[in-house]
């Protein structure tokens, strides 16, 4: 097999399973990549703060991610027909739907339209009219499966990491395959997530003093970025630059997990928010294993994409006791890691279960992804050793 190849091949591989699904899902990735792109420059540089809500959990909700589920809903119910896509989302329309939201509501409905216009340049045939409000708001709501162990049904993250994308920084766009409770396929896409390494370097951040510096020429803006995906059991992971202008995809170069196995060289992810997964916790561990590098801290499932790209060794996330980790966190990112020759667990040891629901139930204390097993058992020991006198 090419260690290149062009991504319309997945196409061709017509008899195969899921190709269609995977390369429709791909195409809806890109799209809604370039649709996050716009919102977040016109958030970031003409401070168009509109276009940013509360949640009731206070989380932010943007045009973005209400466009986006509206957008890839459209796209998969297009592709398969409204009545075979059951769809698992993080948003709802409640607040959307609400008299004081009336102008959120028509950007909304302008940035699917704009996003679905531009779609054709990857294969997919736009509406023949602009979608109307009723439209898109019934696009949201149909994304609400409840997930569970049987059929098949898709998983949406339209915006994770939220808060990194209001703030000019890293986010991805996350859509997996569910069949009976396994995910079959997953497709990441990271906007801000340049194809180089060198992101490791000073990627963190340096978007967001860049834009207060000057206001970038659009064409760059989204000449970064990449999308990439997997298909369960296939053992290939895969990853495309993101589009610049109209030259449309470029071809999928396989991507492989870090040969790193001694801790001392390796680096570990976790999430920005000390809210979301206890640094102090995961300091100690990094302490007892022997991990020298300073962890990078980045928002959303680019930390999955950080290992599976080979950027970073070790993913390790410890929420307060209680929190529940939703399926839509983590779907796309654990097949691709998985299929790029990483490891996925629970602390425990064992595989993360999208069978439940719509959280993962069951989970044993954190999650704890790694490049290779001799890491992983070495922080799994760690947690064992330290559980009890931690605060979580
Ligand atoms: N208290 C909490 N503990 C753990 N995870 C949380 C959390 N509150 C929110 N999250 C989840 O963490 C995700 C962001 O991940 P990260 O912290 O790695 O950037 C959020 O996704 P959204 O931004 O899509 O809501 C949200 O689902
Ligand atoms: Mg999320």
């Amino acid at each position: 097999m090419d260690k290149n190849r062009n991504w319309v091949s997945i196409e061709s591989e017509g008899d195969e399973k899921y190709a269609k699904e995977l390369e429709v899902a791909v195409k809806a990735v890109h799209v809604a990549c370039l649709l996050c792109q716009k919102v977040q420059q016109n958030l970031i540089f003409n401070g168009d703060e509109d276009s940013v809500q509360s949640k009731d959990d206070s989380s932010p909700v943007t045009i973005a991610d209400w466009s986006v589920q509206a957008t890839v809903s459209w796209i998969l119910s297009q592709a398969f027909g409204t009545e075979n896509v059951s769809i698992v989302a993080e948003e709802d329309i409640e607040s959307l739907s609400k008299s004081d939201a009336s102008s959120i509501l028509s950007s909304v409905v302008k940035t699917v339209n704009e996003a679905l216009s531009s779609a054709a340049r990857f294969g997919i045939k736009p509406p023949v009219t602009h979608l109307q409000t009723t439209q898109v708001l019934q696009a949201i709501s149909r994304c609400n499966s409840r997930g569970g162990p049987t059929g098949r049904f898709w998983v949406l993250d339209p915006v994770d990491g939220t808060l990194g994308f209001v703030r000019g920084d890293q986010y991805a766009i996350a859509l997996a395959l569910v069949e009976n409770g396994e995910v079959v396929l997953g497709v990441l896409g990271c906007p801000n997530y340049p194809m180089n390494k060198e992101w490791l370097n000073y990627q963190n951040g340096y978007r967001r003093i860049l834009s207060s510096l000057t206001k970038p020429d659009p064409a760059g803006w989204d000449s970064n970025g990449c999308v990439l995906y997997a298909k369960k059991g296939s053992k290939k992971a895969w990853m495309q630059p993101l589009v610049n202008g109209d030259k449309g995809i470029g071809s999928a170069s396989q991507i492989k997990v870090s040969t790193i196995d001694n801790p001392v060289l390796a680096t570990f992810c976790e999430p920005v928010e000390k809210a979301n997964s206890s640094h102090l916790f995961t300091q100690g561990l990094a302490h007892s294993v022997g991990l020298r590098n300073q962890p990078l801290r980045v928002y959303s499932m680019v930390k999955y994409a950080a290992i599976a790209r080979g950027d970073a060794e070790i993913f390790m996330k410890f929420a307060r006791a209680g929190y529940k980790e939703k399926i839509w966190d983590h779907a796309a990112g654990v097949v691709i890691i998985e299929e790029a020759g990483g490891i996925v667990t629970d602390a425990g040891g064992r595989p993360l279960d999208f069978s439940k629901g719509m959280y993962l139930y069951g989970l044993d204390r954190g999650i704890i992804a790694c490049a290779g097993p001799s890491l992983h058992q070495k922080i799994m020991t760690a947690v064992d050793a330290s559980w009890n006198s931690s605060c979580l």
